[in-house]
């Protein structure tokens, strides 16, 4: 796992050998210490280089080693053997060197990176510290601001970046191996005493307390719950104040309590979940890797609003060629201001050129004749989407992938409507399209493996968390907002309010509660959905009859506020109050809780004590049991896919690895237990009678979530 040999007559080249990362497994670390110990005793060698094969030095300790017993030699005293070397080592670094691969570059004496490298300690994401030292020598080599900067957010930097810092020595854009040896040959007999950095001073910091507590306000701050990187603060804080040896073990401390924590499960769960989304299959028995892509050169945007134009740039960004539609001058002549607004920003901040050029703009739709795929993106209306589906099949070339952009509607119906259902895909972006990282691939019964393949590779192109999910009212993830949303409403009715349920939901680690994101995404959205359901009334009537709707229970408050023209932050008021339209500071509302006292009393509702605890469990395993129906129904393939869509897409805390991981950690009979308790409390709400998967997960003994599958009968999951 680590290969040996003799180049250039006197330098020991150790080439890490462990696709397709080359992880330090116990095998690739008895392989290093095996070759550097044969390195060293050899007389005719002066100097060694560490590489990696195929173009990556080491993405890192082998993160599928974590759950099991860890065997073979340990990679601290790894390191340490290394940096005290007598003859010079240096690290041959292309592609990545990340977190124990960068703390083993950090061990040899000299680092030489190739141009397009990333290097980086992101354990952090995964719910650990740099725990081989890194937290104990970044800061050593490149100042305490810098390395925590690094550490506590795991960021990525390219090789200039690293260059900058002081983290590498020498950036080349030919062969870094070749680049390596020559360096090697170039210092061999040179004193290595400067370059080992356990034996440097941390670079003083002024104030250091004063420093440390800001720092660790923020850290706090944006954590959100999160342990890693208050802990990787607490050990950076080490190595600028004690002698390295201490630092050490404190930095050993620090990651024993990390490595056996639920979060550090969670967001390594997190990390294979998002790699395994991609590996979708269809209840038909399609998969990824037998359904070929269409190529796609040229794509086409119908519609060009909100949505549309920030898809039009998520498009333009991978590089494709774009026609832009919208049959509004007016509306188009903004469009295109804000799209190359938006264009020049994204390339501003990614340090290329702007893909101006990439984008045609048409009020003509007969100008997407000649596209591989249509993304249509008009307003959310069937009959509107209906009629530019009619439009499309009309004008494009044969073979071209219809998508729809849809939050909730029915990708099927649209599919009738075209001569090639087997063409038709639901692509549902997240607002605003470009930055938000989720993708929901929508198929439907006719949608053929290869729309859906060809859906799936333009998402992962765009570089968003693409899952393929069955069609059905609100797909996955907002299928399960639905029942999360009315349990808020119900709580406010029997006495919570919406500060209340906000900060219980804001503690468990979403960035905003219920209440305030429905202010942010408009309240009118929810209202048209439930007019077009036919379930809002004129709010005259009163009483517990009053709040039954089409057999369950309903709670009409967010009508009665859109009555009010309370639409959330754009009129000013909503749950909340601004300071004007469109500021984002939410205020306590007096007039909200008076007005919440007076429906109280108008439906005969006593107010009563409501507690976190019962905000979480009412709001979070409503959810959860939706959860659960969509994984019987086979409209998500498997858990893993409803984590991932809940963590890039609704604020779901990534260190609690997604709600069906959640249920697991929580253990799936106090998950049943609790929505038993409630359901008994709640008859008429349908949403907290378990899930018959639930019970029969609870009844074969509740097993671990990636032994979900034996219970469920149309699983395709892939973990
Ligand atoms: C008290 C005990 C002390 C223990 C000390 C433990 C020390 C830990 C320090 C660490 O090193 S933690 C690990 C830090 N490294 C990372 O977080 C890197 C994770 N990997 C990546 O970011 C990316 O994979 C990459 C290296 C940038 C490559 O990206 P690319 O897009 O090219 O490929 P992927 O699809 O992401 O990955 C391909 C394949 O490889 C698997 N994999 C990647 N990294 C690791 C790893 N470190 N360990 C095990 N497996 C890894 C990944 O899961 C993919 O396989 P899959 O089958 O598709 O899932």
């Amino acid at each position: 796992m680590a290969e040996y040999n003799r180049v250039s007559e006197c330098v020991g080249l150790i080439t890490l050998r462990n696709p397709p990362v080359n992880a330090l497994s116990a095998a690739v670390r008895q392989g290093i210490v095996d070759t550097v110990q044969r390195a060293l005793s050899d007389p005719n060698v002066k100097s060694v280089v560490i590489c990696g094969q195929n173009g990556i030095f080491c993405g890192g300790a082998d993160i599928k080693e974590f759950g099991s017993n860890m065997t073979g030699p340990p990679l601290i005293p790894m390191i340490h053997a290394i940096e005290s070397a007598n003859k010079p080592v240096v690290a041959a670094i292309e592609g990545s060197a990340l977190g124990g691969g960068l703390e083993l570059a950090l061990g040899c004496h000299y680092r030489i990176a190739h141009s397009k490298a990333r290097l980086g300690l992101p354990e952090v994401s995964l719910g650990l510290l740099p725990a081989a030292g890194g937290s104990q020598l970044l800061p050593r080599l490149i100042g305490v601001p810098a390395a925590l900067n690094l550490i506590t957010t795991g960021r990525h930097v390219t090789a200039a970046e690293a260059l900058q810092l002081g983290i590498v020595d020498q950036v080349t854009d030919h062969n870094t191996v070749d680049a390596a040896v020559k360096f090697a040959l170039s210092v061999a007999g040179r004193s290595l005493d400067p370059r080992r950095i356990s034996t440097h001073p941390c670079p003083q910091q002024p104030d250091l307390d004063a420093f440390f507590e800001e720092v660790m306000q923020k850290v706090r701050q944006s954590a959100r719950g999160a342990i890693a990187p208050i802990a990787c603060v607490q050990a950076v804080r080490a190595a600028a104040t004690l002698p390295y040896a201490q630092g050490m073990e404190r930095e050993r401390e620090l990651m024993a309590t990390l490595f056996t924590s639920g979060q550090a499960r969670a967001l390594q769960y997190c990390f294979f979940a998002e790699r395994a989304v991609g590996r979708w299959r269809m209840p038909s028995g399609a998969r990824w890797d037998t359904s070929k892509p269409r190529p796609v050169h040229k794509a086409a945007v119908i519609g060009l609003g909100t949505m549309g134009r920030g898809i039009t740039v998520a498009l333009a960004q991978t590089g494709l060629s774009v026609i832009a539609v919208e049959t509004q001058e007016k509306q188009l002549m903004e469009a295109k201001q804000a799209i190359s607004a938006m264009l020049e920003r994204g390339a501003k901040r990614r340090g290329v050129a702007p893909a101006l050029d990439g984008v045609i703009y048409s009020q003509n739709i007969q100008a997407v004749a000649d596209v591989d795929l249509v993304i249509e993106a008009v307003f959310e209306d069937i009959a509107l989407k209906t009629k530019v589906f009619q439009q499309l099949s009309a004008v494009c070339k044969p073979g071209t992938l219809l998508c729809t952009n849809t939050s909730a509607l029915d990708v099927d119906q649209l599919a009738s409507e075209t001569p090639n259902p087997e063409l038709v895909v639901g692509m549902h972006f997240f607002a605003p399209a470009h930055v938000m990282k989720l993708l929901e691939v929508v198929y439907g019964p006719r949608s053929s493996p290869q729309a859906v393949a060809t859906a799936m590779q333009l998402g992962k192109k765009m570089g968003k968390a693409s899952v393929a999910v069955g069609n059905c009212r609100g797909f996955v993830g907002n299928r399960m907002l639905k029942p999360y949303i009315e349990e808020a409403f119900f709580l406010l009715e029997e006495g919570a309010t919406p500060e209340l349920v906000d900060q219980a939901l804001e503690e468990f680690g979403f960035p905003m509660g219920v209440f305030r994101m429905s202010d942010l995404s408009g309240l009118d959205v929810g209202w048209r959905v439930r007019k077009g359901d036919g379930l809002v009334e004129p709010g005259t009537a009163s009483g517990r009859s009053a709040r039954i709707r089409q057999g369950r229970r309903y709670s009409p408050l967010g009508d009665l506020l859109c009555e009010e023209g309370r639409f959330g932050q754009k009129t000013g008021r909503g749950w909340y109050q601004y300071d004007k339209p469109g500021s984002r500071v939410a205020r306590s509302d007096p007039w909200l809780h008076s007005f919440l006292g007076a429906y109280r009393a108008q439906h005969g509702l006593v107010a009563r004590r409501i507690d976190h605890q019962e905000v979480l469990e009412r709001c979070l395993y409503a959810l959860i049991n939706e959860g659960f129906h969509i994984l019987d129904d086979g409209i998500a393939a498997g858990p893993e896919d409803i984590d991932v869509i809940y963590v890039s897409g609704y604020g779901w805390p990534r260190h609690r690895g997604g709600p069906m991981f959640y249920a697991n950690m929580v253990g799936l009979a106090k998950v049943l237990e609790r929505l038993e308790h409630y359901q008994q409390l709640h008859p008429e709400v349908p949403h907290l009678q378990p899930s018959s998967l639930l019970r029969r997960l609870v009844a074969s003994g509740s097993p671990p979530i990636h032994k979900w599958g034996e219970a469920i009968k149309k699983l395709h999951s892939q973990l």
